[in-house]
């Protein structure tokens, strides 16, 4: 039986139908909830993706800001640009699309967002929440899978999870929430050995490497979950996962496609980070989770 789908675009316009709600409520307040998007240079991929944020932001009712910086622009010109959107009140997330040109260091630029607005989880303070288990912005990214996984009504309890890619932004986290579930994790990636003896035990398989067609039914067992992030643009300019979707898609009992899957979900996560960053600095929510802890400056060397 062919598996069923995991529709992410049905589950994010669910989602900001909630969003509209929370930004009204906040509205109401006297709070508009703010998100900056800074893009340097202009990456057709990258066009794209803050196109849908800015998309996604209109959606909810979040204001949008997009900031974008000629490809040449200086190290110093971003952090500058990213120290007045930390101290503008009106901002409460703010997003450095990645990758960034080769001349400018990413953890520096990573380290100068505040923490209070990291609504992309990857300042390191936010990581090692993630790492100790208490997330304050979860990266979004694999925040969305988390909730696509909910929607299957699976306990990942003590599920063998399979995560095929250790990138900062994905693998890595995606792992660690999982592991936080109290799932049996294993993470592959470009340098394991023999994937498919890795991949074939896997009850829930999260692949996130890049690469079209790396996964194929071999791979995969019978009746997995099986969640592509991969997104790569073919020569004939058709877009595709990871995954060889229709032939796994026979194997397993419940499958992401890709466009539509995990993509909608890392924006609708974003707007949540956003919400919850706007929520916290209105006090509306509990804002314990940051117990008052100044984060420290990371000052790279
Ligand atoms: N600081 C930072 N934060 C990010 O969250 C971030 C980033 N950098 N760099 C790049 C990746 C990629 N990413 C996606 C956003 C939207 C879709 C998306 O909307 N996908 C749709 C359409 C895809 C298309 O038309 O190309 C879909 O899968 O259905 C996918 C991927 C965010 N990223």
């Amino acid at each position: 039986m062919a598996a069923r789908i995991i529709d992410g675009k049905a589950l994010s316009k669910q989602l900001r139908v909630g969003f509209r709600e929370r930004v009204a409520r906040l509205v109401e307040q006297g709070v508009q909830p703010g998100l900056a998007v800074i893009l340097v240079g202009d990456s057709a991929a990258s066009k794209v993706y803050v196109g849908n944020k800015i998309k996604a932001c209109e959606e909810c009712g979040v204001r949008s800001l997009h900031i974008a910086l000629p490809a040449d622009a200086s190290e110093a010109e971003v952090l500058a640009t990213i120290e007045r959107l930390n101290a503008d009140a009106t901002i409460h997330g703010i997003l450095v699309q990645l990758p960034l040109p080769a001349h400018i260091q990413v953890a520096r630029v990573l380290e100068a967002i505040s923490v209070h607005k990291d609504v992309d989880g990857f300042h390191l303070y936010n990581v090692g929440a993630l790492v100790t288990g208490n997330s304050i912005f979860p990266p979004c990214t694999p925040y969305g899978v988390q909730l696509l996984l909910d929607t299957t009504g699976i306990d990942v309890a003590g599920q063998n999870v399979v995560v095929v890619g250790a990138s900062n932004i994905v693998g890595k986290p995606m792992g660690l929430m999982l592991l936080q579930r109290e799932a049996t994790v294993t993470i592959c990636h470009a340098r394991t050995r023999d994937l498919g003896q890795h991949t074939i035990l896997a009850d829930i398989l999260i692949v996130a490497a890049g690469k079209p067609g790396l996964i194929v039914p071999e791979m995969v067992k019978r009746g997995a979950i099986v969640i592509d992030v991969g997104i790569n643009r073919l020569d004939d300019g058709r877009i595709v996962g990871d995954v060889c979707f229709d032939a796994v898609k026979e194997k397993a009992s419940w499958i992401t496609p890709v466009p539509g899957g995990v993509g909608p979900m890392t924006v609708t996560m974003l707007i949540e980070n956003t919400l919850r960053s706007a929520e916290r600095a209105f006090k509306a929510v509990d804002s314990d989770e940051f117990q008052d802890w100044e984060a420290p400056t990371v000052r790279s060397p």
